[in-house]
């Protein structure tokens, strides 16, 4: 663990000399930045350079797969304490990917009802009994401002609502599980105008609230919501 991260209140994050390999290819190269409380942190570049990798990496998703290295230290500083992510065991996973959730490019709901992708992880992941999962749902629902939308259709298939409704209930799914940091990937690359916009005036809302990372390729977007802007290139972070 990093004193560095304890040294400073404002600081929830801190990576010291990242580097990320997929099959002895090095994709990150000593990447060194600091997440700020309450901030959205861009991360742009061009494609490949590796923005999902270090995303991946904050909640360890890249563990996933195979062949994957990483050196170096992610420090976070979360309600449970400060965790060095590289260094902890296994059995903490689960616990790390609800306070650092994430939300994908393309939205991945789970097969059945809307409600059901909202009450199948609060009662499988944070082990909500129903009545408790049931008020929750709601909850998250209406701070995504799509309760309105779906409170006379929730046991209708996901895939019946529009992408956009999609993207703002996998964000809700996320939000659910009480996240302190969320990781946002290109969330509104598959969007129309229309829902980038709804998005992202969510996302402003949420700043105060959570530290976010995202990544997006939008110059114009970058502008309108970022705090912080981390431009990669070349496996290091090249502008911040
Ligand atoms: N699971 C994996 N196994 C092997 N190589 C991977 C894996 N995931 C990513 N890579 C490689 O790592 C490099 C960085 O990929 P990454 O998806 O992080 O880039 P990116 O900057 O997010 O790209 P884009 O902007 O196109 O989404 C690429 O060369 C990619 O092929």
């Amino acid at each position: 663990m990093s004193d560095k991260v304890r040294d400073f209140e404002d600081v929830v994050g801190y990576l010291e000399d990242v580097s990320i390999r997929f099959s002895d290819k090095t994709i990150l190269r000593d990447v060194n930045l600091q997440l700020l409380k309450g901030q959205l942190h861009m991360l742009t570049g061009p494609s490949g350079c590796g923005k999902t990798t270090l995303l991946r990496a904050l909640n360890r998703l890249n563990d996933c797969f195979d062949r994957h290295e990483m050196s170096g230290s992610i420090s976070l500083k979360l309600s449970e304490g400060e965790v060095d992510v590289h260094l902890l065991a296994h059995k903490h996973l689960p616990l790390l990917r609800r306070k650092v959730g994430m939300v994908f490019q393309i939205p991945n709901l789970l097969p059945g009802s809307i409600i059901d992708n909202l009450l199948l992880p609060l009662k499988v992941v944070a082990g909500l009994d129903l009545a408790h999962a049931t008020a929750r749902c709601e909850n998250v629902l209406v701070r995504v401002k799509l309760w309105n939308e779906v409170k006379d259709r929730l046991n209708n298939d996901a895939s019946s609502l529009s992408g956009g409704q999609q993207q703002r209930l996998c964000l809700a799914r996320t939000l659910a599980l009480e996240p302190e940091i969320l990781l946002l990937d290109e969330p509104t690359a598959s969007l129309d105008p229309e829902n980038t916009k709804v998005i992202e005036e969510l996302l402003e809302s949420l700043k105060q609230q959570y530290t976010m990372v995202m990544v997006s390729h939008s110059p114009a977007q970058t502008v309108r919501l970022a705090d912080k802007v981390f431009r990669l290139d070349g496996q290091q972070v090249i502008g911040a």
